[in-house]
C-alpha cells in the first residue's frame, strides 16, 4: 500500500509542478485548484504521503526561512528534490506546544545547534510522509542558549542519505503503525540523540540567533504558528470534499434503490422519496455547498494575510486565527458526522467496502484531531471572543468577521419574530452574542475571584466551547446569506438557479435554527406557533429540493473514479457493481474454503460425535 500510495502522490506532485508553473511558484491559491481535481485523492485513497511535505515542509521553508534559507533549502523542497515533512507532536505532547521535549542547544564554539528527543515522550510521533517516505523535515523543538529556554524554533534537518535513504547518524526513524485510515501515509516517529546542525538550519526569517550566541527574537511569536494556519484552512476545504463526495454516493443510491411503499398497493418509492430519506440526505448536499462556499472565502483571506506577513504586517493574523480554527473545527465535525449519517442512510449496502463510505469516513475523520485537536481549537476561538468581549464593553471596533457581536450587543431585546432568513441569521447571531455574554460572566468572575486566566478559561470551557461553536455557525450562515442574497453576481444567475440557491439557505438556516433551537430559546421568545411554521417549512423545503438533489450533486462533478464507489456510479448500476465486487472477493476464488477440512468439518464432526455419545 506504501509503495502504491508513493507511486500515485508522485504522479500528483507532478501534476502540481506543473499547476505551478502555471499559477505562481507555490501559491497558495493553487491548491483548491489541485483539490477541484480530486484525482489526488482518489487516486490515493489510503492517503497522500506528500501532503504534509508540499502543505507544510515546503510552506514553512518559504514562510518562516529567509530568502537565503529559501534559495538553499526551499527551492530544492519546492522542485521535490528534497521530500521533508513537519515534525512538532511528539510522543508525549501534541496540543501543549509549549511543553514539547525536544531540544536544540546553541554551540557558539562551533556555530551549531546539537538536537535530542531526551526521552522516549521527546520523540517525534505522527509527522506524515516521516516513517520512509522523507529524508528531510522540518524539527520543532525549544530553544536554548546557555540552557536558558527562549522558546519554539524550527530547524532544517536531514534525517536520510539523499544517495541510498540510509538514516543519518544520530537518526531513529521509522512508521508508527497501523491506523483507522490514511495507511498509505506511512506517519512515522523520529528520535535524535547530540544530531549537529549548522546554525543556518534554524529558520529564522522571524527570529534569529547571531553567531555569538545573541537571541533576537521575533516581533510576533505566533507568526511561528503559521504553517498550521494554512493547512487549517486546507481541511476546511478538503472535509467539505469528502462530505460532497459522500453526500453524491448516497444521493444516487437513494434514487436507484427503492424500499417500502409508502401507500398501500403502490409499487415500493425510491427511497428518497421517503421524508425521513430526503432529512439524512439533502441537508448534507447543503452543508458540503455551505462549507465549499466558506473554505473559498477563507483561503482568500489566507492568501491575503500571508502577503501582509511578508511585508512584516501581523495585524491581520488574530482574525485569521480566528477563522481558520472555527471553520477547519466545524467543516471537520460535521463533515465526519455528515459522512456517517449518510452511510447509514444506504442500509446494509453502505457498509460494504465497495461502496467507499467507509473509506471517505476514514479520510476525513482525523480532521478533527490533526492540525489542532477540535476541543482546544473551539477553546483557542472561545478566549479570542472573551478578548473581544471585553473590547465591546469598552466600545471598541470588532474584527470585520465579528462585527455582528457588536451589532447584537447593543439590542435590548430580540426584534418581533418573523421567521424570515434575516430573522432566523439574526437569531443564530444573538443567540451566540447571548453565550459570549454568559461565558465572559463566568469567566471574569473567575478572574476576579483571584483564579489564574488559564484555570478561568479550563473552568468556563463548556461556556466558551458553545460560544465558540455558535460564532462559527454564525460566521458560515452568515457566509452562505450574503453569497446567496447579496452576491455582486447573483444577476448573472438564471430565476431557476437562483431559486434552487435560495432553497438550499432556506434549509440551511432551518436546520441550524433547529440544531441550535435550545441554544437559541434561552434568549428569544418563539411561540409554539412560529416553532411549528419552521417544521412545516422543513418539510416543504425538502420537497422542493428533491428533484434538483442529483443535479446538485452531479455539479460536484466527482467521476467514478474519484467517488471509487458501487453506490454511487453514474450509470446507476448499483447491483451488478456490488455483485461484481463480490465475486472478486479472494474467499470466492474456491467453492470448498480451505479452512473446512483444517477446522470446520473436524469442529462439527466433534460436535456431532459428542451428541451420540450423551445419547448412550
Ligand atoms: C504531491 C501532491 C500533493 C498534493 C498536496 C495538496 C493536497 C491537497 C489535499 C489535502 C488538503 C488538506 C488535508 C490536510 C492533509 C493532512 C495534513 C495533516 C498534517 C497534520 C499536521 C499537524 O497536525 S502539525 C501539528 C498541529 N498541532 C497543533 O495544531 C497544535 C495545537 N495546539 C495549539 O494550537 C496550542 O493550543 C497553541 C499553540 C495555541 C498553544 O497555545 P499556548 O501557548 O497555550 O498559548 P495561548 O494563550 O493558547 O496562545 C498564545 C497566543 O497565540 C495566539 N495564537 C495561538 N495559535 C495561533 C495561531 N495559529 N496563529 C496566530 N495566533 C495564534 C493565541 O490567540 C494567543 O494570543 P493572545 O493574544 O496572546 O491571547
Ligand atoms: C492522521 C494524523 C496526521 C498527523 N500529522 C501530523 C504531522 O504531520 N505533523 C505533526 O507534527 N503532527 C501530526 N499529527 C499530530 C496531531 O497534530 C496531534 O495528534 C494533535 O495536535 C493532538 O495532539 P495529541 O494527539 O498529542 O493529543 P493531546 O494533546 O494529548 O490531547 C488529547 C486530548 O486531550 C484533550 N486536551 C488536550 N489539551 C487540552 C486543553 N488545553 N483543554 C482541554 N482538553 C484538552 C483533548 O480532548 C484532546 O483530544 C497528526 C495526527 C493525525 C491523527
Amino acid at each position: 500500500m506504501a509503495s502504491m500510495s508513493v507511486k500515485h502522490a508522485i504522479a500528483a506532485a507532478k501534476k502540481l509542478r506543473s499547476l505551478q508553473e502555471r499559477f505562481n511558484p507555490g501559491g497558495s491559491d493553487i491548491y483548491p485548484a489541485l483539490m477541484g481535481d480530486e484525482a489526488i485523492t482518489a487516486l490515493i485513497p489510503s492517503g497522500n504521503p506528500l501532503s504534509v511535505h508540499i502543505l507544510m515542509f515546503t510552506r514553512a521553508l518559504r514562510e518562516q526561512g529567509t530568502d537565503e534559507q529559501y534559495e538553499k533549502f526551499g527551492r530544492r523542497a519546492d522542485n521535490n528534490e528534497i521530500i521533508g515533512t513537519f515534525a512538532q507532536t511528539e510522543l508525549g505532547h501534541g496540543t501543549y506546544l509549549r511543553g514539547l521535549e525536544a531540544r536544540a542547544d546553541y554551540d557558539r564554539g562551533t556555530e551549531e545547534f546539537v538536537l535530542n528527543t531526551p526521552k522516549l515522550s521527546s520523540y517525534k510521533w505522527w509527522p506524515g510522509g516521516l516513517g520512509q517516505t522523507c529524508n528531510y523535515c522540518i524539527f520543532v523543538a525549544q530553544l536554548y542558549i546557555d540552557n536558558e529556554a527562549k522558546g519554539m524554533a524550527m530547524f532544517v534537518v536531514q534525517i536520510r542519505d539523499e544517495e541510498t535513504h540510509m538514516p543519518l547518524p544520530g537518526v531513529h526513524v521509522g512508521e508508527i503503525g497501523k491506523k483507522m485510515g490514511l495507511n498509505g501515509v506511512n506517519n512515522g516517529f523520529l528520535g535524535l540523540k547530540d544530531y549537529r546542525v549548522p546554525r543556518l538550519n534554524m529558520l529564522m526569517r522571524h527570529q534569529q540567533v547571531l553567531p555569538d550566541g545573541r537571541f533576537v527574537k521575533s516581533p510576533v511569536s505566533q507568526v511561528s504558528y503559521f504553517p498550521m494556519v494554512f493547512v487549517r484552512c486546507m481541511v476546511a476545504r478538503q472535509n467539505s470534499n469528502y462530505l460532497a463526495q459522500a453526500a453524491t454516493i448516497a444521493t444516487r443510491y437513494s434514487v436507484i434503490r427503492r424500499q417500502s411503499p409508502i401507500e398501500e398497493g403502490q409499487p415500493e418509492p425510491k427511497i428518497l422519496e421517503h421524508l425521513t430519506q430526503q432529512m439524512k440526505v439533502i441537508p448534507e448536499i447543503v452543508t458540503a455547498v455551505v462549507y465549499r462556499l466558506a473554505a473559498a472565502n477563507l483561503q482568500n483571506m489566507y492568501n491575503e494575510t500571508a502577503e501582509a506577513v511578508y511585508r512584516k504586517d501581523f495585524s491581520r493574523l488574530p482574525e485569521l486565527h480566528a477563522l481558520a480554527c472555527i471553520l477547519k473545527v466545524a467543516t471537520s465535525y460535521d463533515s465526519t458526522y455528515g459522512i456517517e449519517r449518510l452511510r447509514q442512510a444506504c442500509g446494509g449496502h453502505g457498509y460494504l467496502t465497495a461502496g467507499n463510505l467507509g473509506n471517505i469516513f476514514a479520510m476525513a475523520a482525523p480532521a478533527c484531531t490533526y492540525e489542532g485537536e477540535n476541543s482546544v481549537l473551539y477553546l483557542q476561538v472561545g478566549k479570542i471572543l472573551m478578548k473581544n468581549w471585553s473590547q465591546v464593553l469598552a466600545g471598541r471596533e470588532l474584527m470585520p468577521s465579528m462585527a455582528y457581536i457588536s451589532e447584537c450587543s447593543k439590542m435590548t431585546s430580540f426584534p418581533q419574530w418573523t421567521g424570515s432568513w434575516e430573522c432566523l441569521l439574526k437569531a443564530i447571531q444573538y443567540a451566540c452574542v447571548g453565550s459570549i455574554r454568559l461565558a465572559f460572566q463566568s469567566y471574569n468572575a473567575r478572574v476576579q475571584s483571584a483564579q489564574s486566566q488559564t484555570a478561568a478559561v479550563n473552568y468556563s470551557g463548556l461556556e466558551l466551547t458553545k460560544a465558540a461553536e455558535l460564532h462559527g455557525r454564525s460566521y458560515v450562515a452568515g457566509n452562505f446569506y450574503q453569497q446567496i442574497v447579496n452576491s455582486p453576481n447573483k444577476h448573472q444567475r438564471s430565476p431557476q438557479f437562483q431559486k434552487v440557491l435560495e432553497n438550499m439557505l432556506e434549509l440551511h438556516l432551518i436546520q441550524i435554527f433547529f440544531r441550535h433551537l435550545g441554544d437559541i430559546l434561552r434568549f428569544i421568545r418563539i411561540t409554539e406557533d412560529e416553532i411549528s411554521a419552521l417544521q412545516r417549512r422543513l418539510e416543504e423545503v425538502l420537497k422542493e429540493l428533491r428533484p434538483d438533489a442529483v443535479a446538485i450533486t452531479d455539479a460536484f462533478d466527482f467521476n467514478d473514479k474519484i467517488l471509487s464507489s458501487a453506490l454511487g456510479c453514474y450509470d446507476g448500476n448499483v447491483y451488478e457493481r456490488l455483485f461484481e465486487a463480490a465475486l472478486k472477493h479472494p474467499l470466492n476464488r474456491k467453492s470448498v474454503p480451505d479452512f473446512f477440512e483444517a477446522h470446520l468439518k473436524p469442529f462439527m464432526k466433534e460436535n456431532a460425535d459428542n451428541a451420540k455419545k450423551s445419547k448412550l
